[in-house]
């Protein structure tokens, strides 16, 4: 865990190109733009390379691709790879349609990924291990986590971030848990695709991408923590305004202070 990164992405503020989705992309962009990075998104196939020669890192969202977006995110992925730039893909909702399930498949055999963030439901399908998913919700199943997260992590030769209660990061071999948070994430339409954006901003400032993924997971929690501990009662309109606050404020001190990684 290397709680400097966040002040490498405040000091460097990286640009990170998303690919986002018409749901949660201003959230996305507003939290890339709160914790220090640097936000653009495209939906034009035209500009994808001028894209990606100025971003430090991309950030892939399937999460209301339509079919000629599938092109696009295919163009993004494969330049992301030529230019040796991070990238990272939220898999929203395969475990949940075949249909995503096959795409996402398809274009991670197109490009090579370095960070797939997803709930256990989408991790699970990807891995291929049984497990109920429920629409863009993680669902339930009673297979172990961490072999979820390995798996895919083996499967696809990258780091797997495996979110919920606990997050879960693997390489394939180490696994490490980040045990902050709170449910209040839950009550929040985002809070995974802001999360995936922002484990971007964090892969821009250092090559070990197993780092990145788990310090942008604990700030990412940490933050959401102080927030709701801040909280009377479970008001998710507040708490999503007061996590952006949160994302400027929160300081490398106050994250260690909280910090339960194992
Ligand atoms: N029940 C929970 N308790 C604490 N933190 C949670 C909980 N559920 C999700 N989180 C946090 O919310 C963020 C988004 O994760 P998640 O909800 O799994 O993504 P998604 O929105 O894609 O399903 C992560 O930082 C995760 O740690
Ligand atoms: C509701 C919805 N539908 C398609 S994408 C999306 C947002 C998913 O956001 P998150 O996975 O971060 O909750
Ligand atoms: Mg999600």
């Amino acid at each position: 865990m290397q709680t400097k990164l966040l002040d490498d992405v405040r000091n460097q503020n990286p640009i990170v190109f998303n690919i986002s989705n018409f749901v949660t992309v201003q959230d996305v962009a507003n939290g890339i733009n709160a914790i220090g990075a640097s936000p653009i998104m495209s939906e034009e196939i035209d500009e994808a390379e001028a894209m990606v020669q100025m971003s430090s890192a991309v950030a892939l969202n399937l999460g209301a691709f339509t079919t000629g977006q599938i092109a696009q995110i295919k163009r993004v992925g494969e330049l992301a790879n030529q230019y040796h730039k991070p990238l990272i893909i939220d898999p929203v909702a395969v475990g949940a349609v075949q249909y995503r399930l096959d795409v996402a498949n398809q274009l991670l055999s197109d490009f090579q990924v370095d960070v797939i963030r997803g709930n256990a439901g989408e991790i699970a399908a990807l891995a291929g291990i049984d497990w109920q998913a429920k629409g863009i919700d993680a669902g339930e199943g009673n297979q172990d986590l961490d072999l979820i997260a390995q798996s895919c992590a083996q499967k696809q030769h990258c780091v797997v971030i495996l979110s919920g209660p606990t997050d879960v990061i693997s390489d394939g071999q180490r696994v490490v848990h980040v045990l902050n948070g709170t449910p209040l994430f839950q009550l929040h339409v985002g809070s995974g695709d802001m999360l995936s954006s922002i484990v971007g901003a964090f892969a821009a400032v250092t090559a070990d991408y197993f780092e990145a993924a788990q310090t942008a997971c604990a700030v990412f929690a940490t933050a959401g923590q102080i927030v709701a501990e801040q909280l009377a009662e479970e008001r998710p309109g507040t708490f999503a305004v007061q996590l952006m606050d949160e994302l400027h404020l929160v300081t490398r001190a106050e994250i260690e202070q909280k910090l339960k990684v194992e």
